[in-house]
């Protein structure tokens, strides 16, 4: 299948494009300099080229608290470009794959959030992220966003490097134990996207497979939680392992707002997509391989 990944040196887009080709797939996968998704005109071009039959949106703004002061920037990447990936898609005839995120949610709730649950973002990054989503479902109902969580990887930007890189020269990090919630491989996400991707492409409009499922990582834990894992599986590889210490939100003041609970109930995602959650302890000591033995850090 021609394949359209938008994002290319990202988190998810990193693991996905070699399991794409492994799986027989074309992929061609755009990104800054040289194409911009939030550009009508350039997402049009990128149709009329690569002539996709299904698309991977791994694409957004992704920086959290800078997204507080950056609002129009967050809005144009995570909110107009999906609309306008919809609107092409649409016109294509063919289905997109999505990603959005736990922080659509407020956190205040008091188990974990189902897709039945309404969202409620506490900072600019969710709001973006959730106009994104109703964006692209209207413009294409033919869509799945998948809302994850934590995504962590050897590449790019994300938690397990922070604390190895933090972890490297503090004897002691202070961490958040009051924030609840799921991490996520994006090698599992990557590999829940080829699973997907064919039966996107068969599956008519009205088929329940479309919609937004959640699906993070389990078991559910909290910052302090995966940092103690982190750090574990360091220590087993010979690295430097700082204590620990639980903090709280308000020991930890940062610009934007995080939701307490970001548990997310992945029920519909076992169920109706088939792809049940995959334990993320697994995914770190995979991780970790990846940066300590292969020295393969980007
Ligand atoms: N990271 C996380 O913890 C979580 C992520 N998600 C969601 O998962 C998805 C993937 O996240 P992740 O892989 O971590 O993201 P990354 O931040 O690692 O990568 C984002 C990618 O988007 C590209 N990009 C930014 N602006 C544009 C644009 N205007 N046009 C085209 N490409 C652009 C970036 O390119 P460049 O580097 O050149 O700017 C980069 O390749 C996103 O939808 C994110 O919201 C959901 C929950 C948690
Ligand atoms: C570095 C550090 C962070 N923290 C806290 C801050 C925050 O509450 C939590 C996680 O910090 P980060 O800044 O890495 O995480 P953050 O950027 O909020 O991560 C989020 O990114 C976006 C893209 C998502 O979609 C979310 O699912 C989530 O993964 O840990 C500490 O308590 N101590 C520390 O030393
Ligand atoms: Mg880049």
């Amino acid at each position: 299948m021609r394949v359209l990944v938008i994002g290319r040196t990202g988190q998810i887009a990193t693991e996905l494009l070699p399991r794409l080709a492994a799986a027989g797939h074309a992929a061609e996968a755009l990104e800054p300099p040289g194409f911009d998704m939030t550009d009508a005109a350039q997402v049009a071009d990128a149709f009329a080229r690569t002539r996709p039959e299904a698309v991977v949106n791994c694409a957004a703004y992704t920086a959290v608290d800078r997204a507080e002061d950056e609002r129009a920037l967050a809005f144009a990447v995570n909110a107009t470009g999906p609309r306008l990936l919809g609107e092409a898609a649409a016109r294509a005839g063919v289905p997109v794959l999505h990603y959005s995120t736990d922080y659509v949610f407020d956190g205040t709730k008091d188990a974990p959030y189902s897709e039945a649950d309404a969202p409620d973002p506490v900072g600019a990054y969710g709001a973006s992220k959730l106009a994104g989503e109703l964006l692209l479902h209207l413009a294409q109902p033919r869509s799945v966003t998948l809302r994850t969580a934590w995504v962590c990887s050897p590449f790019g930007n994300n938690f397990v490097k922070t604390m190895l890189r933090l972890g490297q020269d503090r004897p002691e990090l202070r961490v958040v134990a009051d924030q609840q919630g799921a991490p996520t491989f994006a090698a599992d996400l990557a590999e829940a996207a080829v699973t997907l991707l064919p039966r996107l492409a068969a599956a008519p409009a009205g088929d329940p497979v479309f919609g937004v499922a959640h699906l993070t990582g389990a078991p559910y834990t909290t910052w302090h939680g995966f940092a103690e894992a982190i750090f574990a599986g360091a220590a087993r590889r010979g690295q430097p392992a700082p204590k620990v210490t639980a903090i709280t939100t308000a020991d930890y003041p940062t610009k934007a707002r995080r939701p307490a609970n970001s548990r997310l109930d992945c029920t519909r995602a076992a169920t109706v997509l088939g792809i049940p959650p995959k334990d993320w302890r697994a995914g770190l000591d995979a991780c970790l391989d990846a940066l300590m033995t292969k020295d393969q850090a980007a």
